[in-house]
C-alpha cells in the first residue's frame, strides 16, 4: 500500500502505525489500525501516493478509522501527487470537473492540513487550498538536474502556456542560486472538439542548443515526444525532460532517441523502475 502513517504520541514521542488492509472478493477495500490505542495519539501524519482509486478508497477509510478510534485527533495529509487536478475544468459539455469531486472527498474527510507538490493549475490550488511545494522548490533542490544545466548551458523550455508562470519562476529561482538559464514558451495545438494535441510549436532558433523542457506531469508522454521531435527537428543538441510527477503510463521507451535525460520526483513511486539504455532518469528522493 502507497500509504504510510507517523502517530505524534502524547508524550511527543513518533511510531509508525501498521495498516492491515485488504480487498473483500468483490472489490471493495478494507482497511484495519492494528495495535493501535487512541488514548496516548495526539495526531497522526499521513503520506500517500494516490494514483488509482482503490489507494483513494483505501486513504478515505483510514482517516475514518483514526477518527473513530481517536476522537479529536489532528490528521495532516502528505499528498505529494494530487489525482485528477488535470481535469480542472469541464472541457466538452457532458464531461465531470473531477478535481472538484477529488477535492470535495478530501475536504470532507477533515484533514487538519493537506500539502501537495506542484499542483496542476491555479483551479485545485483554490479548491483544495492545499500548502504546496512549488516546481521552482523542488527545481532547486535537484543537484543533478542543476549541473546537466549548467553542463549544456541549457535553456527552459516551457511546453505550453499552462506551464510559463511557473517556469518563470524555476528561472528567478535558478538565477538567485548563480544557474542562469534563457526561458522559451513552445505552444500546444489541440483538436477543438477532442481535445487531443495535434502539434507541438516553436517560434524560436534552438539550432545548436540545449534544452530542458520543464511540467508538472508526464503521463503517455505525448506532450513531450512532439515537443523534443520538433526540437531535433529545429537541430537542438540535447533536450532534457523534468516533470515532478513521473506517471509514465507507457514507460519511458517512447522518448528514447528523443529524450535525452528525464528528471523526476518521487511523488507517485519510489524509484521508476524502467530499463533504458539510451535515457538517462534521475529521480529526487524526498518522499521516504
Ligand atoms: O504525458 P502526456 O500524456 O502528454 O500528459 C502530460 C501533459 O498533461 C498535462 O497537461 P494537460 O494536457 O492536461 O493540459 P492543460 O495544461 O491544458 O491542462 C500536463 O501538464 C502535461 O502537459
Amino acid at each position: 500500500m502507497d500509504i504510510s502513517i507517523e502517530l505524534v504520541n502524547k508524550d511527543a514521542t513518533r511510531q509508525a502505525l501498521t495498516v492491515e488492509q485488504w480487498q473483500f472478493a468483490g472489490g471493495e477495500q478494507h482497511v484495519r489500525l492494528a495495535g493501535f490505542d487512541g488514548q496516548q495519539v495526539q495526531s497522526a501524519i499521513i503520506c500517500a501516493r494516490l494514483q488509482s482509486s482503490d489507494a483513494i478508497m483505501q486513504l478515505l477509510l483510514i482517516k475514518d478509522a483514526l477518527d473513530r478510534a481517536a476522537p479529536g485527533i489532528q490528521v495532516s495529509l502528505q499528498l505529494p501527487y494530487f489525482p485528477y487536478a488535470r481535469q480542472d475544468r469541464v472541457c466538452v459539455a457532458g464531461e465531470a470537473f473531477s478535481a472538484a469531486v477529488m477535492t470535495g472527498l478530501l475536504r470532507n474527510a477533515g484533514f487538519s492540513q493537506i500539502r501537495c507538490w506542484d499542483l496542476h493549475s491555479a483551479v485545485s490550488e483554490q479548491l483544495l487550498e492545499a500548502e504546496q511545494v512549488h516546481q521552482a522548490q523542488l527545481v532547486c533542490q535537484f543537484a543533478q538536474l542543476k549541473q546537466w544545466l549548467q553542463t549544456h548551458q541549457a535553456a527552459l523550455l516551457a511546453p505550453d502556456k499552462g506551464a510559463s508562470h511557473k517556469i518563470a519562476k524555476v528561472a528567478d529561482a535558478l538565477s538567485a542560486a548563480g544557474i542562469e538559464a534563457e526561458v522559451f514558451q513552445a505552444n500546444k495545438r489541440r483538436d477543438p472538439a477532442t481535445g487531443a494535441i495535434l502539434a507541438s510549436e516553436l517560434n524560436a532558433d534552438v539550432a545548436g542548443r540545449s534544452l530542458l523542457i520543464l511540467d508538472d506531469i508526464c503521463d503517455g508522454g505525448r506532450t513531450f515526444i512532439e515537443l523534443a521531435r520538433l526540437l531535433k527537428q529545429k537541430g537542438a543538441a540535447r533536450v532534457g525532460l523534468y516533470v515532478t510527477h513521473g506517471l509514465f503510463s507507457r514507460g519511458i521507451e517512447p522518448l528514447e532517441g528523443l529524450i535525452d535525460a528525464v528528471f523526476t520526483t518521487d511523488s507517485v513511486c519510489p524509484l521508476h523502475p524502467f530499463e533504458s539504455q539510451i535515457v538517462e532518469l534521475h529521480t529526487l528522493k524526498l518522499f521516504e
